[in-house]
């Protein structure tokens, strides 16, 4: 299988970032905006000054707000936020034949639905090979060409291994892994853990909570996501615990930084005014806890950061409600 010709869906900060990478790995890669703005700043200037400021994108990567410039693609990145894929795949059901692959690079849960992101594609692109990029990778840093390593997974590990190849490169470190389930879930749940992170540090709780607060979001990660077919050492890989401690210790993390706005005392309303950068975990923290009260699942933080987000609890009730649970056995 050769995949050369990449598109990348998203000019947000991932899917920029993952363009360079692309290109950086031998391949040819060209962007789709869903802003027309952002395709002619991208053609104009070489760089995509509101999602990835201070990047020169090399002249190559070519930029467009036309759907209809992917149809000749080798394979697709899809790094649009969560919540627009559907819409985003739907209009790819004119253009994208089905025996060529598509990799989802976002992170979450569609909300109307609680469809994960190969579930919706199922749905939306029947017939199209699905795979799943995720692990802890700051866009800017993969950019700039730091050290990364992340997971590719793929039910047919033929193309596991071809996105590998087409993809990696020295300092871009892809393992391919069989756990679609294991590696999407983990991404997913994961940026809602980072807003409880943020709150800790926002409220000047301490490290030691931060810790507890990492420690105890994993075992509701594994709660929820190994019944449905994630394995635990997934989930205490790249795309799990590695991007979990990512997302709830660096600051670039904008589920972090929400997070830590929160703690400060801001509303989620006027944290998210005027911003267009995405934290995803504002729309997972609603559908998780739903899901996860319905098979029973005890994920107290994500239900935390739900009440918070959405049902108006105030900060310190709901961490006075976690520390005041009854003590019992850690495993
Ligand atoms: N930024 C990162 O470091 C990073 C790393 C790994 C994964 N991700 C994931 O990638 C996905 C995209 O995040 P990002 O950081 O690139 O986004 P971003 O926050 O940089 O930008 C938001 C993007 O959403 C797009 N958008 C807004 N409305 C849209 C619509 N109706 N239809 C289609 N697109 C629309 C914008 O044009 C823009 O491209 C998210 O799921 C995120 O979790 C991000
Ligand atoms: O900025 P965040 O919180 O969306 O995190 C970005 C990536 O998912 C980190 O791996």
């Amino acid at each position: 299988m050769t995949l050369q010709r990449w598109g990348v869906l998203g000019a947000g900060a991932w899917g920029t970032a993952l363009a360079v990478a692309a290109l950086r790995a031998g391949r040819e890669a060209r962007l789709w905006a869903h802003r027309p703005e952002i395709a002619a700043l991208i053609a104009a200037l070489h760089e995509n000054p509101d999602y990835l400021p201070g990047i020169t994108l090399d002249s190559r990567i070519g930029a467009s707000a036309d759907l209809a410039s992917m149809r000749d693609c080798d394979a697709l990145l899809l790094a649009v936020p969560a919540q627009h894929l559907r819409e985003v795949s739907e209009r790819l059901v004119p253009i994208w034949p089905q025996g060529r692959p598509v990799v989802i690079c976002a992170k979450g849960i569609e909300q109307s639905s609680g469809l994960t992101m190969t579930a919706l594609l199922a749905r939306t692109l029947p017939g199209v090979p699905v795979a799943v990029l995720s692990g802890p990778t700051f866009a800017g840093e993969v950019a700039a060409d730091l050290p990364t390593a992340a997971t590719v997974a793929a039910t047919d590990a033929a193309l596991g291994q071809a996105i590998v190849e087409a993809l990696a490169a020295p300092r871009f470190r892809l393992y391919w892994s069989g756990d679609v389930t294991g590696v999407e879930l983990g991404g997913a749940i994961k940026n809602v853990l980072a807003i409880a992170c943020g709150i800790v540090i926002g409220r000047r709780l301490g490290d030691n909570a931060r810790a507890a607060l990492i420690a105890r979001g994993l075992a509701e990660m594994m709660r929820f996501a190994v019944p449905r077919g994630a394995k635990p050492e997934t989930l205490m890989g790249l795309s799990g615990l590695g991007d979990l401690v990512l997302t709830c210790s660096g600051r670039q993390s904008r589920n972090l930084s929400l997070g830590i706005a929160l703690g400060e005392g801001k509303s989620l309303a006027d944290y998210q005014a005027g911003r267009r950068s995405v934290a995803e975990g504002i729309w997972t923290a609603s559908v998780l806890r739903a899901q996860a009260e319905a098979a029973g699942i005890d994920m107290p933080i994500a239900t935390a950061v739900d009440d918070i987000l959405n049902r108006g609890a105030a900060i310190e009730t709901a961490i006075g409600a976690l520390l005041s649970r009854p003590f019992r056995a850690e495993g």
